[in-house]
């Protein structure tokens, strides 16, 4: 286990694989009960304050949507310390008025994915059900919408239902009609399970959704290419840059928030019953609930 710290991390999305800005950066392996990370983890000092960076897909772009650890990668900044998650993401708009070029902090997940995703931690042998009917740290995201109005002049959405769906293909322009009517608001590969487990691991968690395309739904524009979604994100990456900076540097240390006791309701297996090997493996997730 690592004795490096970090109070903050950033999971990092397409087109933001490096945090150049973080200062006397070191290289973290971490291993996990689940596996390794997409990455080595880099923690260094940004604003004075320590931070941990992974990039979800890996360096290089070399994980799929379905193949990201996400249990090992939350698990891995939890190990660090961390308790406030930043998720950078490119988007897709299925509205007019979420312009590709503009921000999103998204209030809202729909989970639309099909492969099985491993979507929690808890398995054999204890049974956890945790409320997500608010799936980002509600006082998180008012810290990055203001950080993002002082670091920027791009137009910032407050809010946003993000469609998750399995990938790797984007949609098609059924599917992406149908989205619209179901009245989503952006759509991506990545945020389920991720926002899922942040809550699991009661970490506080937001996103910053980078709107890149506008998928494939209008007539009158070029259906999404992965290509045009780099393009994007390279223009507006220091957009993203620049509101971390301006989010860490203001973020309190010593917030107190309910994500930080998700689990105080959510055990349902008798404490008894829980095999000791579960316990003992899952300790840094649940062992001060079931040691209460
Ligand atoms: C490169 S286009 C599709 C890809 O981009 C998004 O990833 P992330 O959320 O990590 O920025 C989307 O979810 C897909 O994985
Ligand atoms: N249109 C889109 N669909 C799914 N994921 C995306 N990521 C960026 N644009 C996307």
């Amino acid at each position: 286990m690592t004795e490096t710290h970090a109070e903050v991390g950033i999971i990092g999305g397409s087109g933001l694989y490096e945090l150049a800005e973080l200062e006397n950066a070191e290289t973290v392996e971490v291993e996990t009960p689940f596996g390794s990370p997409s990455d080595a983890l880099v923690v260094g000092r940004l604003s004075g304050r320590s931070v941990a960076f992974v990039p979800r897909h890996g360096r290089g772009h070399r994980l799929t949507p379905t193949e990201i650890p996400v249990r090992a990668n939350i698990w891995a900044l939890k190990a660090l310390g961390v308790r406030q998650v930043i998720s950078i993401s490119a988007v897709g708009s299925l509205r007019e008025e979420y312009r590709p070029g503009s921000l999103v902090v998204p209030d809202q997940i729909v989970d639309w994915t099909k492969s099985g995703r491993p979507k929690s931690f808890f398995e054999d042998g204890i049974v956890v059900h945790t409320s997500v009917a608010d799936p980002y740290c509600g006082r998180l995201r008012e810290e990055l919408m203001a950080a993002a109005h002082s670091a920027t002049d791009t137009t910032i959405h407050d809010s946003g239902t993000y469609i998750c769906i399995e990938g790797p293909q984007f949609s098609t322009r059924a599917e992406s009609e149908l989205y619209r009517f179901l009245k989503m608001d952006i759509i991506g590969m990545t945020a389920v399970p991720e926002a899922k487990l942040a809550r699991e691991a009661e970490l506080c968690y937001s996103a910053l959704a980078l709107v890149t395309d506008y998928d494939c739904w209008r007539s009158d524009e070029q259906a999404v290419e992965a290509d045009l979604v780099t393009a994007v994100m390279a223009r507006n990456a220091d957009a993203a840059k620049r509101t971390i900076v301006r989010l860490v540097e203001k973020l309190p240390a010593d917030a107190a928030c309910e994500c930080q006791d998700a689990l105080a309701h959510a055990i349902i297996t008798d404490r008894a019953a829980v095999p000791p090997s579960v316990r003992e493996r899952l300790d840094l997730l649940i062992g001060r609930h079931l040691n209460a």
